[in-house]
């Protein structure tokens, strides 16, 4: 097969993916009322999404929501391996058209799912406008299923703007006390929000000797936004360094559920209560106007 029938092929199946005829353009992409979308993102590598997101799955799903992890680590998928679970689908198959996207869903049980949506930069940046659109539209198919999707993005700039965050209405930004950090964090907070300022920063501090640390830290990080940027930014909570969470990723589990007496565990369960609350109260919405100026910078930004 020649690759311009190769790219045919993947154009016709993302059409497919996205239930529209061949010339519709893809609508803005609408989240649904009353969806958490939540994207956790870091500036550098290695500062705990992955074990935030796992965690605070676990989290709420224990207070009865129904989590949808999506996980755009390259590749196959960290959270699977990870967890000790077989992906057995890459997106890859969902592109090229041999399995639907809602396949490749993977149950974590206890009201916790993976969609395993990580790709190559080479492959995601492959897509046309149009394809990344639908694609995002195909997983917004899920919602009604879902309370709450969880997106675990690759570390860095670069990732962030993979799309897979477009639509993505709160952005976590996890920090530890680590200068670079707290310097690349920084740094993302002021690209996002010179691209979108309806953005709404919420920063967890990973990894911390104590609570004390984390409140310096998110005044400090406060204060110099504050005085340059113009952004919506809050303290999600502080987690701590806790040996058992190292554990947890040995034995393949959530820290949550293996260890719910771990001092990071409150942490996680702290947060989910207040992530919980938002819901009830409906403070985590955004209001109509951010969410319709967020909504074109995404699909503005699917298209760079
Ligand atoms: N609160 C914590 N206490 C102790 N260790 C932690 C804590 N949070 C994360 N870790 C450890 O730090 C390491 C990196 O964590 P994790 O894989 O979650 O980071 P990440 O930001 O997702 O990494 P990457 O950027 O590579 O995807 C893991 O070994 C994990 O066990």
């Amino acid at each position: 097969m020649t690759m311009s029938c190769l790219a045919t092929d993947q154009a016709e199946s993302l059409r497919r993916l996205a239930g529209r005829a061949k010339t519709e353009v893809p609508d803005q992409l609408q989240v649904r009322e009353g969806l958490r979308v939540i994207s956790v993102t870091s500036g550098k590598g290695g500062v705990g999404k992955t074990s935030v997101v796992v965690n605070l799955a676990a989290s709420l799903a224990a207070k009865g929501q129904r989590v949808l992890i999506v996980d755009c680590n390259p590749g196959i998928g960290d959270i699977c391996l990870r967890l000790g679970k077989d992906a057995p689908f890459r997106m890859g198959q969902v592109l090229s058209g041999d399995i639907d996207l809602k396949e490749t869903v993977v149950e974590l049980g206890g009201g916790v799912s993976v969609l395993p949506a990580g790709m190559e930069m080479q492959q995601y940046s492959a897509l046309s406008p149009w394809e990344r659109s639908a694609l995002m539209q195909a997983m917004l198919r899920l919602q009604n299923d879902y309370d709450c999707f969880l997106i675990d993005t690759g570390s860095g700039m670069a990732a962030n703007l993979t799309g897979f965050a477009a639509i993505a209405r709160e952005i976590m930004l996890v920090v530890t006390p680590e200068p670079t950090s707290i310097t690349d964090a920084y740094a993302l907070i002021k690209m996002l929000s010179g691209r979108d300022s309806s953005f709404r920063f919420r920063l967890l501090i990973n990894m911390c000797r104590d609570n004390q640390e984390g409140d310096t830290l998110f005044s400090k990080l406060a204060a110099i936004t504050g005085r340059f940027l113009q952004v919506q930014f809050d303290h999600a909570g502080t987690i701590l360094h806790d040996e058992l969470l190292v554990e947890s990723v040995r034995r393949r589990g959530a820290l949550c559920r293996l260890f719910p007496d771990a001092k990071a565990s409150t942490g996680f369960k702290n947060l989910a209560h207040k992530i919980n609350a938002e819901r009830s109260a409906g403070a985590g919405a955004m209001p109509v106007a951010s969410v319709a100026s967020s909504t074109m910078w995404r699909n503005h930004e699917l298209s760079s």
